[in-house]
C-alpha cells in the first residue's frame, strides 16, 4: 500500500515542520542538549518524518527513544508511542516534561481527572501534547481505537513508535500477547508510518516483529550488538568455596555502585540479598512473591540510591531506567543469551565502563536444562504445534551454556549469537577470555576434573536428578515465556495495565504433607519473612505521604550527587572542587525546584543532574558550581547533615568505576570494613537463626581438607 503524505491540514498557527540535517540537529540540541546524533538515529528520524515505516534495531541504551522524541518535537500533532510498562512511560513522560515537552501517558492507575484532562486536549482538535503514551492493553479497547482513529481522521496522528517490539513475537524471549494485538493498527489506521524499536531481536524475531506489524517497505536499520563499555566475565562457582562469598566481595571492591544481582528462584534472592546485607552492603530482593508495595518501596529505593543493590528475579528489568548501573551479576545461568544480553545490558546505558558477571555452576546448569526439558514434554501434551518453540528453547540455552563453558572471546559469542560475525581483535581484551586467557583455561580444565570427580563418586549436590517434584515451579514462574500472561499469571509484576495484584504467597503455598525437616524449615522461613515484609511495608506506606521528601531521601540523593562528583572529577583529570559541598548545593537546586512539586519530580531531577554530571565539561562544570558562592547558608546547609543514616556506608573513597580498575578490582577479593556498627545486635528473627545455623554448618564442612584445598587453589590464581 502506498502511503499519502503525511496529514498536514491542522498545522496549528506558526508552527511550522522541520526537516534536514541541520535543523533536526538543533532541535537535539535545543530539547536534549546533545550534541550530535547518535549511531543510526538520524536515519531512523528522517525515514519517519518522511512518512515511512522503520524498523530499527538498536542496543541497549543506545538512544531509541529519540527516535520517536525528535519527530514528536519536529512537527505538530500526535506522536502515539506503545510501551510495555507502566513504570517506562512514567520515566519517560516525567523527563520530557521537565525539557518542556508536551508528553503525557495514559494508563490504570491514573485518577480519572488526570485521565480526563488528557482526553479533553486530544479531542480538542488543536492537542497540546505532542507524545502520548499508551499500554498496548489500552490500543486493543474498542474505546481508545476509536479515539484513535478520530484523532487521525483529523490528520493529527503523526507516528505510531512501538517500543520493545520484540514483544510482539512468540520467537522473543519478552512474548506479551497484548502486542499481538497491535497487528489491527495498520489497517484501522493505514497512512500513518510505524517505527519499531527494539535491542534484541535475532533475524527471525526481527522478521516476525515486520510482518506482524505489517510495516510497509520499512526502512531497517541496524546497529552492531556491541557493547563496548561492559567488560564481560564468568566464574565457576564449582571452583569457588564460597559464591556467595565472592560476589559480596565483588562488590564491595568495586565500591559503592548501583547493581542488580539477577537469580533464577525467589528464594535465592532473599537468601543472597540477606546475606549482602549482613556483609555491609545495602540491598533488597525483588520478586513476585512480594506485594506490589514492598515492590515499588524497593524499587523506589534502588532508583534513589537509598539502597545499592536488587537481587531480582527476571521479574526486574524492562523498563528499569537507571543509566548508572555499573554491574549486572547473575548469579544463576539465564535462559538463552537474548535474556542474558537484555539483562547484563542493563548495565552502562550511560556509555561508561561497566561489568557483566555471570556465576556458572554445573547444577545451575541442569536445573536449567530440567525445566526446560520438562516445557517442552508439557507444551508437546497440550499442543504440539508448539514444539518447535520449546526445542528452540532447549537450543538457545545451549548458547548460553557455550558462552560460559567454551574459552574463546566472550564479546564474540554474545554477538554470533545475533547473527554478527566479528574479529576477536573488537573486543580489546574487554573480557575475561581475552583479557586473562591461560587463567580463564585453566579454570575450565579444573572444572571439567571438578564435574568428573563429582560423577565418579556420585557426589552430586544436583537437585533434580529424578523426581520432578522437588522443583517448585511457581519458584520459576518469573523466568517462564509471557506467553503465561494469557492464563491470567499471578507472576507478572511487569506492571502492565494488566497487570493484577500479587495473590498472598502464603495462601498459595500448600507444604505437602510428606515434605521433610528442609522444606517444613524453607516453609516457616518464607512465612516469616513474608509476614514481616508485609508488616514492615504496609506500616511504611501508611506512614509515608507519598509526595513528601524526607530528610532521608535527600541526604541519599546527595550521597548519589557526591558520587557522581567523584566519578566526573576521576573522569575529567585533576580537577579541583569541593565535592561534599557541591553536592550539597546540587541537590538544594533540586529541592528547590521540585521541592514542592513532590518527590517524583524531584528524584527525576536528581537523576538528570547525575546524567549531566557523567558526561559534563570541566568548564560547564565549574560554570555551574561557580555560583557556589551565592549559596545560601540557611537552613539548606543546616540540613545537609543528616539526622539519621538508616544504612550501612562503606567507607571506601572514591568509587571506582574506571578502566582497569573496575575490571580488575574483584580479582583481588580485597574485603573492604563496613564502618562500625555502635547499636547493639537486634534479636535475631527465626529465619535468621535458622541461615547462621546453616551458616555454621557450612563453616563446619569448609574445614572439610578437600574443599579447603580447592579453596586454597582457587585463591592462588
Ligand atoms: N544522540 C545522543 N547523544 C548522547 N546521548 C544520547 C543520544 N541519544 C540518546 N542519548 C542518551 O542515551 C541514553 C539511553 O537512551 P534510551 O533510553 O533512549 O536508550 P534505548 O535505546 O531506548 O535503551 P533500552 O533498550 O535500554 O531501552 C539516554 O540517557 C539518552 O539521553
Ligand atoms: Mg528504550
Amino acid at each position: 500500500m502506498k502511503k499519502s503524505p503525511l496529514p498536514l491540514q491542522h498545522i496549528r498557527g506558526s508552527e511550522t515542520h522541520v526537516r534536514g540535517k541541520e535543523a533536526l540537529v538543533k532541535l537535539l540540541r535545543w530539547h536534549f542538549g546533545h550534541s550530535e546524533f547518535r549511531g543510526n538515529q538520524l536515519e531512523a528520524i528522517e525515514a519517519v518524518l518522511s512518512g515511512r515505516d522503520c524498523f530499527c534495531l538498536m542496543p541497549t541504551g543506545g538512544g531509541k527513544s529519540m527516535c520517536f522524541q525528535i519527530p514528536a518535537v519536529a512537527k505538530p500533532g500526535i506522536v502515539l508511542v506503545v510501551c510495555p510498562l507502566i513504570a517506562l512511560m512514567e520515566n519517560q513522560v516525567m523527563a520530557l516534561k521537565e525539557k518542556g515537552i508536551a508528553a503525557e501517558y495514559l494508563s490504570s492507575t491514573q485518577t480519572s481527572h488526570a485521565k480526563n484532562k488528557i482526553h479533553e486536549d486530544i479531542d480538542s482538535g488543536k492537542p497540546s501534547v505532542r507524545l502520548l503514551y499508551v499500554t498496548p492493553e489500552l490500543i486493543s479497547t474498542p474505546g481508545f481505537m476509536l479515539k484513535l482513529t478520530k484523532i487521525y481522521s483529523r490528520g493529527l496522528l503523526n507516528l505510531i513508535a512501538i517500543d520493545e517490539a520484540h514483544c510482539i513475537s512468540t520467537w522473543g524471549h519478552d512474548f506479551r500477547p497484548s502486542y499481538r494485538k497491535l497487528s489491527s493498527l495498520r489497517s484501522r489506521l493505514p497512512d500513518v508510518p510505524i517505527l519499531a524499536l527494539t535491542a534484541t531481536a535475532v533475524p527471525k524475531v526481527q522478521q516476525d516483529v515486520i510482518e506482524s506489524l505489517c510495516l510497509q517497505n520499512p526502512l531497517v536499520l541496524k546497529s552492531s550488538f556491541n557493547r563496548p563499555n561492559i567488560y564481560y566475565e564468568v566464574r565457576y562457582k564449582d571452583l569457588l568455596d564460597d559464591a556467595y562469598a565472592d560476589m559480596s566481595n565483588l562488590l564491595k571492591s568495586i565500591g559503592d555502585v548501583c547493581a542488580i544481582v539477577y537469580c533464577l528462584e525467589r528464594t535465592t534472592c532473599d537468601d543472597l540479598s540477606a546475606h549482602l546485607s549482613n556483609s555491609g552492603i545495602s540491598s533488597a530482593a525483588y520478586h513476585a512473591g512480594l506485594n506490589s508495595k514492598m515492590r515499588t518501596s524497593v524499587l523506589d529505593d534502588w532508583i534513589s540510591s537509598k539502597i545499592q543493590v536488587v537481587v531480582a528475579t527476571v521479574a526486574f528489568g524492562m523498563g528499569i531506567d537507571r543509566k548508572d548501573v555499573r554491574i549486572v551479576c547473575h548469579y544463576n545461568i539465564p535462559k538463552s543469551m537474548e535474556a542474558f544480553y537484555q539483562e547484563s545490558g542493563r548495565a552502562g546505558r550511560d556509555q561508561l565502563p561497566s561489568r557483566s558477571m555471570l556465576y556458572y555452576g554445573m547444577d545451575d546448569r541442569k536445573k536449567m536444562e530440567f525445566i526446560l526439558n520438562n516445557a517442552e514434554k508439557k507444551k508437546f501434551q497440550s499442543s504440539s504445534s508448539e514444539e518447535g518453540l520449546s526445542k528452540k528453547s532447549l537450543t538457545d540455552f545451549i548458547q548460553m551454556v557455550e558462552y560460559c563453558e567454551s574459552s574463546g572471546c566472550r564479546r564474540k559469542k554474545i554477538l554470533k549469537s545475533f547473527g554478527e560475525q566479528v574479529p576477536t581483535s573488537l573486543c580489546r581484551k574487554s573480557c575475561d577470555a581475552c583479557k586473562h586467557p591461560n587463567l580463564v583455561a585453566k579454570y575450565l580444565e579444573e572444572l571439567t576434573n571438578t564435574c568428573a570427580v563429582q560423577q565418579k563418586s556420585r557426589f552430586s549436590r544436583i537437585l533434580i536428578s529424578s523426581s520432578s517434584d522437588i522443583v517448585d515451579e511457581k519458584q520459576f514462574s518469573e523466568f517462564w515465556n509471557r506467553d503465561e500472561d494469557a492464563r491470567g499469571s499471578e507472576d507478572d509484576i511487569s506492571n502492565s495495565d494488566d497487570d493484577t495484584e500479587v495473590t498472598e504467597s502464603l495462601v498459595r503455598s500448600k507444604l505437602p504433607s510428606n515434605s521433610g525437616l528442609e522444606e517444613k524449615i524453607d516453609f516457616l522461613q518464607h512465612a516469616e519473612e513474608r509476614y514481616y515484609q508485609n508488616k514492615v511495608s504496609d506500616r511504611q506506606i501508611n506512614k509515608l505521604d507519598k509526595k513528601v521528601i524526607s530528610e532521608t531521601l535527600r541526604e541519599s540523593s546527595k550521597q548519589r550527587l557526591l558520587n557522581a562528583l567523584k566519578q566526573a572529577q576521576q573522569r575529567l583529570g585533576n580537577l579541583t572542587i569541593e565535592v561534599e559541598t557541591s553536592a550539597c548545593f546540587l541537590e538544594s537546586e533540586c529541592y528547590k525546584k521540585y521541592g514542592k512539586s513532590g518527590k517524583s519530580f524531584y528524584y527525576s531531577q536528581v537523576a538528570s543532574t547525575v546524567r549531566w554530571l557523567s558526561t559534563t565539561s570541566s568548564l560547564d562544570l565549574t560554570n555551574r558550581l561557580g555560583t557556589i558562592s551565592s549559596f545560601p547558608s540557611d537552613d539548606i546547609l543546616s540540613k545537609a547533615e543528616p539526622a539519621t543514616r538508616p544504612l550501612l556506608v562503606l567507607d571506601q573513597g572514591p568509587t571506582k568505576i574506571t578502566g582497569e580498575e573496575l575490571y580488575d578490582s574483584a580479582r583481588s577479593e580485597t574485603s573492604l570494613c563496613a564502618s562500625p556498627c555502635t547499636e547493639l545486635p537486634a534479636i535475631p528473627s527465626f529465619s535468621e537463626f535458622v541461615s547462621s545455623s546453616r551458616k555454621a554448618n557450612d563453616n563446619r564442612s569448609k574445614r572439610d581438607p578437600e574443599k579447603l584445598e580447592k579453596r586454597m587453589r582457587y585463591k592462588k590464581e
